[in-house]
């Protein structure tokens, strides 16, 4: 331990007891040591006795920098973990900081770019166009085509700063986290682990300009999204350099409304969006706040969205996919018990978790969202919903899908406030149309095969009870009259019966040409491969024809 840390340390305890955040803790769970330094340092005791929690742990975090700042504003986003309240008052923490002096901007990024600024630009802008906690963003245009750009550059010893202060955290929520006992539902050590893992990301700039690449890449024939280019010669861990781009801020409705923009497109384009980066690409905007989108000034009736800062990308893993889909399903299928169950078999709760009395509680929260009609249902509000409960149960945390929630209610919210009678059903459903199309249809049938061919080989023994389980998810889902839910079923139940005999009739051919190649008697290898050619003809027969619903 430095002096600098201590140091640190003590002004941490100061803020945190001055805005009387020893007094959140349940005085059951206070340790009398902690009773005691409370006591010992009387004359630091909370100053803001009037105000609520929410808005103290908002000051404390903005008097105490950068890296609290940003930590507030991700725990606003933790919506599993803190009421609304406590998360709107966390997500007004402001985070724009004053700039650095121009001279220490020009050094680090001569010393990035290893050359003088003037070799590479013209009309660089000593005063910055935007400055916040981890960055500063200088204009200027490229000398080599006279294109403007922006330089992105990283404040001085950021780094350092960072690490110091999150070392501080960690310590702090290891504390707590003995302090609280290991059942505690706040967790601080994970969710301290989390946000290291944002902010450190966010410190390397050459990796935001790669996701920046990525995301580009995927939409250049859209118009619903554009990534401005970035010039990657000139990207480096704490400089990059980009394509300037103009737009109206997405959070700025009349200056929208004055230029004319199709609100209702925009709406359903920023939904649209979403669904596209998490089903089509698997690789999506997590960072998706109002400084970060801009809306095109050209085209009103034609809007598109200008993203910016890709140093926060989210990716699903196809399992996480399917039990994501599953669970909406049940949702609408208002089957709770399988909710329950799907939390158990995607391992998100432990196995021995009480599943009656999980069902419940899903049934408790679920249950009144159906006092709205089906297009009012936000899909984020629904996993937010289900998050919340399933941490009562000890929800490990799944970081990747708290991405998702996040950014789901933020596109869903955007959508609404740009156009209050978006229909969010309408908007989703040609996306996930087509991504269950994938999941049923021939194409992933054909794909299954080849990539699961070892795996079945494998489990065949108990390929019969597999597929009964699927078929039986299936049934029990289809007790419901939902039209549109009974139709996906039955294309799903198709292709499990379809998947089965392709499998099988493709493991009786193989198994047929090992026994021709071995010289084991003719009649066997023969009959294995006829057998497995009908089957191939009854699967081939038997698979759905997706139809849209
Ligand atoms: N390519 C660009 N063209 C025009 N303006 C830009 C561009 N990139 C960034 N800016 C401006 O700089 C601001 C900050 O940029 P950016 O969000 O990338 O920085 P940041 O340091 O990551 O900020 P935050 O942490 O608040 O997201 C943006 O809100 C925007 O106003």
């Amino acid at each position: 331990m430095t002096i600098k840390s201590i140091r640190r340390a003590y002004q941490v305890i100061r803020i945190s007891l001055h805005y009387g955040l020893d007094d959140l803790i349940p005085s059951k769970v206070t340790p009398w040591y902690f009773k005691l330094l409370r006591g010992c340092l009387f004359w630091l005791r909370n100053q803001h006795k009037d105000k609520v929690g929410g808005e103290r742990l908002k000051l404390a975090m903005q008097e105490l920098g950068p890296v609290y700042i940003k930590f507030g504003q991700m725990l606003s986003t933790r919506r599993d973990l803190l009421s609304d309240e406590w998360a709107e008052e966390l997500a007004m923490l402001q985070d724009r900081v004053p700039p650095f002096d121009s001279a220490i901007a020009r050094a680090s990024i001569e010393s990035e770019l290893q050359a003088p600024i003037e070799d590479y630009f013209d009309d660089f802008e000593d005063i910055p166009l935007a400055s916040a906690s981890i960055s500063q963003v200088h204009t200027a245009t490229l000398k080599s085509n006279g294109a403007p750009v922006v330089l992105k550059v990283l404040r001085p010893d950021v780094e350092a700063k960072v690490h110091a202060d999150i070392q501080l955290m960690s310590q702090t929520a290891n504390l707590f986290e003995w302090v609280l006992g290991a059942n505690n539902r706040l967790r601080p050590a994970e969710v301290v682990e989390d946000y290291r893992t944002t902010i450190e990301g966010e410190l390397n700039l050459k990796l935001e300009a790669l996701n920046a690449i990525k995301l580009r890449n995927n939409f250049l024939d859209s118009n619903a999204l554009y990534i401005p280019f970035m010039y990657e010669e000139l990207c480096f861990t704490r400089l990059i350099v980009m394509e300037r781009v103009d737009g109206v801020p997405v959070s700025d409705k009349a200056a929208l409304e004055a230029q004319g923009t199709n609100l209702k497109l925009l709406a359903e384009r920023g939904v649209e969006l979403f669904f596209t980066q998490v089903f089509r690409d698997n690789f999506f905007h997590a960072d998706m706040h109002p400084g970060n989108i801009f809306v095109s000034r050209e085209h009103p009736n034609d809007p598109f969205y200008i993203g910016l800062d890709c140093g926060i990308m989210g990716t699903l893993t196809d399992e996480d996919k399917r039990y994501l889909a599953e669970n909406f399903l049940a949702f609408f299928n208002r089957d709770y018990r399988r909710i329950a169950t799907l939390y158990i078999e995607s391992g998100w709760v432990s196995a021995d978790t009480d599943v009656s009395a999980f069902e419940q509680a899903v049934k408790v929260v679920c249950e009144p969202m159906f006092n709205k009609p089906l297009n009012e249902i936000s899909f984020g509000h629904v996993l937010l919903e289900l998050f919340r409960t399933a941490r009562r149960f000890d929800m490990v945390v799944q970081p990747q899908l708290v991405l998702l929630e996040k950014t789901l209610l933020y596109i869903e919210g955007l959508g609404r406030q740009l156009y209050p009678q978006l229909d969010l059903w309408q908007t989703a459903k040609p996306f996930l149309e087509s991504w269950m199309a994938e999941q049923v249809g021939p194409k992933a049938i054909a794909g299954k095969i080849k990539q699961q061919l070892p795996y079945w080989a494998e489990q065949l023994p108990e390929l019969p009870e597999l597929v009964y389980d699927n078929l039986k998810m299936g049934r029990d889902l289809a007790k419901n009259n939902n039209k549109l839910l009974d139709r996906y079923l039955k294309q799903q139940q198709k292709a499990h019966k379809s998947n089965y005999l392709l499998i099988t009739s493709a493991i009786l051919v193989i198994c047929g040409t090992i026994l021709f190649s071995q010289d084991a008697t003719l009649w066997a290898s023969y009959g294995c491969v006829a057998v497995g050619t009908i089957l191939w003809i009854l699967g081939w027969r038997s698979r759905p024809k997706f139809r849209k619903f």
